[in-house]
């Protein structure tokens, strides 16, 4: 599914009408979407409508007019001057029949229903101060529920950030398609359960506006996912190289060799130095071990160009030794994953970095960091009060670097060189555990070996990642991630109507 930035959303609303589409409409399905949720949630009780003097504001006056014509006792308190109501929020609010009370949080107090909020969406620009705050501040203390109308007042639809205080609702009913904001943390936090309102919006608005941000699904992926074929071999399949830490640190890349051959990859061997070999060979059984040390054995390993993808960071190091095997992965021809400690070695030499992979043209290479990682290798994007937010924060990390980056989190993103993004929100809170990144990062080479493009392998293995770990549940430890993804592609692989073909039934 698209995300549309709030500019974006503002285009859509444009075209709609070049459409045909009168913005009246628009706002009366919008208020109508918002008074059916709230009935479902009212028992009995009554209705206060928070609205502020914009577009936000005239979709609560249709909200309040609708549940008061079908019964319910409802308020409406405004924020700000009746004679600041313009266009359609202002025809709105001539066809609402009760009293328009000036909202303080006095009166607000203790309501015993249901708060709309209908005071900011699309339109915040600036952090919110005052009277405005002031009533934020008291739908939250209120203890009553609160839909929200677009978005909750105070959060950037375009990046999710709280810009000065924000509504913390327990439903958040918007239009036509999710903006970033209802994905991105905080926002999708303060947002509560989401419905999306066909509004009346036609979808062929957005073949103009191109939208690159994405919800992370299977349909942004599933074109290029490598479902195994009838016809197929292992060699096929590809074959995924993780390059393993000394003696006692070798379990990283167990996990993540485990990983990739759990995402598909025909072969998966952990490349060694000696001084580790026998504890991996004793420890691993379908993944093969070979002895690797230092750059000049790697690069010569990786001359192989069988072995078409690989991982490099996880329990590796920081420092000199691992810069120098990171040069030579990216000097080969392989799909590079470069994670952890491959990251940090390049925290104060960023550019050596960005500029061989520059130079690889067109071979996939993917950095995986979280939040600390990235604030290592990309502080100069950190310390730019103009880029703000998660989403474009990995936009400008992609660009500056050339390489698709996949920034961890609750809501990990993945941006393109290009521009394309994709946002997860599937992941839960117990994927949060030593080892988990490892994982992903061998999942990751897994699908990269298998020939699938780079934005899409990152993005499909955030998700499998995510759905692995909710399938398994509470409790999960990053072993246990590789063995829960068989489950997640069976269901994948049915709902692709791609079935492992079993044996052929002869009638
Ligand atoms: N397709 C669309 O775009 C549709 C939009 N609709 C509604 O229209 C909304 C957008 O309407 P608007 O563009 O009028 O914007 P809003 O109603 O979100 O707010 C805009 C008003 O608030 C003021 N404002 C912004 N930040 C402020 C702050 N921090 N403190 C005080 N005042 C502040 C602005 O100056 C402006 O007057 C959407 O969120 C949605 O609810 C719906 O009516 C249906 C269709
Ligand atoms: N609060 C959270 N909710 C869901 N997923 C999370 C959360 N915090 C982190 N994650 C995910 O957990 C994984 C942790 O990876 P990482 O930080 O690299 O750990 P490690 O280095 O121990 O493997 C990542 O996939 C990240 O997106
Ligand atoms: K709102």
């Amino acid at each position: 599914m698209e995300l549309l930035t709030t500019v974006e959303m503002g285009e859509a609303d444009r075209l709609a009408g070049a459409r045909g589409a009168a913005g009246a409409d628009l706002m009366e399905s919008a208020g109508l979407a918002v008074a059916d949720r709230v009935v479902a949630m009212l028992q009995g009780r009554p209705v206060t409508v928070v609205a502020g003097t914009g577009n936000n504001g005239g979709d609560g006056f249709v909200a309040a007019r609708l549940l008061q014509s079908r019964g319910h006792a409802v308020r409406l308190l405004l924020v700000g001057d009746r004679g600041k109501l313009k266009g359609d929020a202002a025809a709105a609010a001539g066809r609402w029949q009760g009293p328009v009370e000036a909202a303080t949080p006095e009166r607000l107090g203790n309501t015993p229903g249901v708060i709309v909020d209908a005071l900011f969406g699309a339109g915040l620009d600036r952090p919110v101060e005052g009277l405005p705050r002031a009533m934020i501040e008291a739908m939250n203390a209120s203890g009553a529920p609160v839909v929200a109308v677009d978005l909750p007042s105070g959060i950037n639809g375009t990046t999710g950030t709280v810009m000065g205080a924000a509504v913390e609702a327990v439903h958040t009913v918007t239009f036509f398609r999710l903006k970033p904001g209802h994905v991105l943390l905080p926002g999708r936090l303060h947002c509560g359960d989401l419905t999306v309102a066909d509004i009346g919006i036609p979808a062929d608005v957005l073949a103009e506006i191109k939208p690159r941000a994405f919800l992370n699904r299977p349909a942004l992926w599933s074109g290029v996912f490598p479902v195994p074929k009838p016809e197929g071999h292992k060699y096929g399949r590809g074959h995924a190289v993780v390059v393993s830490g000394g003696l006692s640190f070798g379990g990283a890349a167990r996990l993540a060799a485990r990983g990739a051959l759990r995402a598909g990859a025909g072969l998966a061997t952990l490349a060694t130095p000696r001084e580790a070999l026998a504890v991996q060979a004793a420890a691993n059984l379908a993944i093969m071990v070979r002895p690797v040390d230092g750059a000049e054995e790697l690069r010569g390993f990786l001359s192989d160009t069988r072995h078409n993808a690989m991982v490099l960071g996880p329990g590796g190091g920081v420092g000199a030794p691992m810069r120098a095997q990171v040069l030579a992965a990216l000097a080969s021809e392989a799909a590079v994953v470069l994670d952890a400690d491959a990251l940090t070695s390049f925290a104060d030499s960023a550019d050596d970095l960005f500029s061989a992979i520059g130079k690889r043209a067109g071979r996939a290479v993917i950095l995986t960091p979280h939040s600390g990682e990235f604030d290592r290798l990309f502080k100069e994007i950190k310390k730019n009060l103009k880029v703000i937010g998660k989403l474009d924060q990995a936009r400008a990390a992609a660009r500056l670097s050339g390489a698709v980056v996949l920034f961890k989190g609750a809501d990990t993103v993945v941006a393109a060189p290009d521009g394309r993004t994709s946002i997860a929100d599937n992941a839960p809170p117990y994927l949060a555990t030593a080892g988990a990144g490892d994982v992903l990062a061998g999942m990751i080479a897994g699908l990269l070996a298998q020939h699938m493009p780079a934005f899409e392998a990152a993005s499909a293995a955030v998700w499998l990642h995510g759905e692995a770990a909710a399938a398994f549940g509470p409790g999960l430890i990053s072993e246990d991630l590789p063995d829960a993804l068989p489950a997640v592609y069976r269901r994948l692989f049915a709902a692709l109507g791609a079935a492992s073909p079993g044996p052929r039934k002869t009638l």
